[in-house]
């Protein structure tokens, strides 16, 4: 029997995210006790597990990051903004740095309350995302049997910590993502496997999107897939560099530089707390409220 440490369950419009503090003492949370904790039948549920750990690069804080499968990974935008959030209430900065595989972050309260992260630069070479093999235009990516088959377009790739690709539709709601979107994750092409968007451009500000994730299947919202999404844009034309992102849990504000930095602001929430064993995967809630059915 381990000892168990406790924890506190996030949301950052409904992306679902567990954060557990390792500053002090490792945590030993294994990636078998995360498949078994986080459903939402039985578990806790959440869509991803951050540790907070001392960076030896001298950040404030570094970020360790794990999906719903146990799988360790390189960024999540959503959970960037909560543990900002959480860090800000305990020290009573404004600001402050992240690092995480992905990269280093910044994150600052806005005079509104808002928690606005700076996630770094998009990137677009095939290399980068990673592709398997080379292709002319990675702003639109065939050869993706499960899209090709439902008569999805080409999609645009980019890795903004992590990968994306983005496939430019008339109505998200209409195509079976949650059938569509394990098959695309897997594709061959993806040797990292791929977190996959679908996007709606409504006008030069807005774009509606419905996210696949890797590694934790359809979500609420996506912090990155935001951020990819408004990054592709930009830089395809199909909207200016300031826009809305709107998921099904919310939207999200990004602005993205001529570097391609993006600026990504949003609402976060604090839902319960609890305590966990980090071998076992069991756990007791110590808060109210309980935790919210599958949403
Ligand atoms: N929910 C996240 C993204 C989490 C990681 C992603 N599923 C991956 O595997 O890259 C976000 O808000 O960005």
């Amino acid at each position: 029997m381990t000892a168990s440490i406790p924890f506190v369950k996030m949301n950052g419009l409904g992306n679902d995210i567990l954060v557990v503090d390792g500053r002090t003492v490792p945590t030993g949370l294994t990636a078998d006790a995360i498949r078994r904790l986080s459903p939402r039948a039985g578990g806790i549920g959440f869509d991803q597990v951050v540790t907070l750990e001392p960076d030896p690069a001298g950040a404030d804080v570094f970020m360790r990051i794990a999906n719903a499968d146990g799988g360790e990974v390189e960024a999540c935008g959503n959970a960037a903004r909560c543990i900002a959030d959480r860090l800000f209430a305990e020290t009573g900065a404004a600001s402050l740095s992240i690092n995480t595989l992905g990269g280093r972050l910044s994150a600052r309260r806005r005079d509104d309350g808002i928690v606005a992260v700076d996630m770094g630069h998009a990137r677009f070479g095939w290399q980068d995302i990673p592709l398997a093999r080379p292709v002319d235009d990675t702003m639109a990516v065939g050869g993706v049997a499960a899209a090709e088959a439902a008569g999805l377009g080409p999609g645009s790739v980019a890795n903004v910590g992590n990968p994306h690709i983005v496939y430019w539709v008339e109505d998200p709601d209409a195509i079976d993502l949650a059938r569509l979107g394990p098959e695309i994750e897997h594709d061959a092409l993806f040797p990292n496997r791929i977190n996959a968007t679908l996007a709606h451009v409504v006008d030069r500000a807005r774009i509606d999107v419905r996210v696949w994730e890797r590694g934790a299947g359809l979500t609420r919202a996506c912090g990155t897939a935001a951020c990819a999404t408004a990054a592709l844009a930009a830089h395809t034309g199909r909207t200016g560099r300031q826009v809305t992102i709107g998921l099904p849990g919310g939207d999200l504000e990004i602005a993205i530089g001529d570097d391609r930095s993006i600026l990504m602001a949003g609402p976060v929430a604090t839902d319960f707390t609890g305590a966990l064993d980090p071998v076992a995967g069991t756990f007791v809630f110590d808060g109210t409220p309980e935790p919210a059915a599958a949403g």
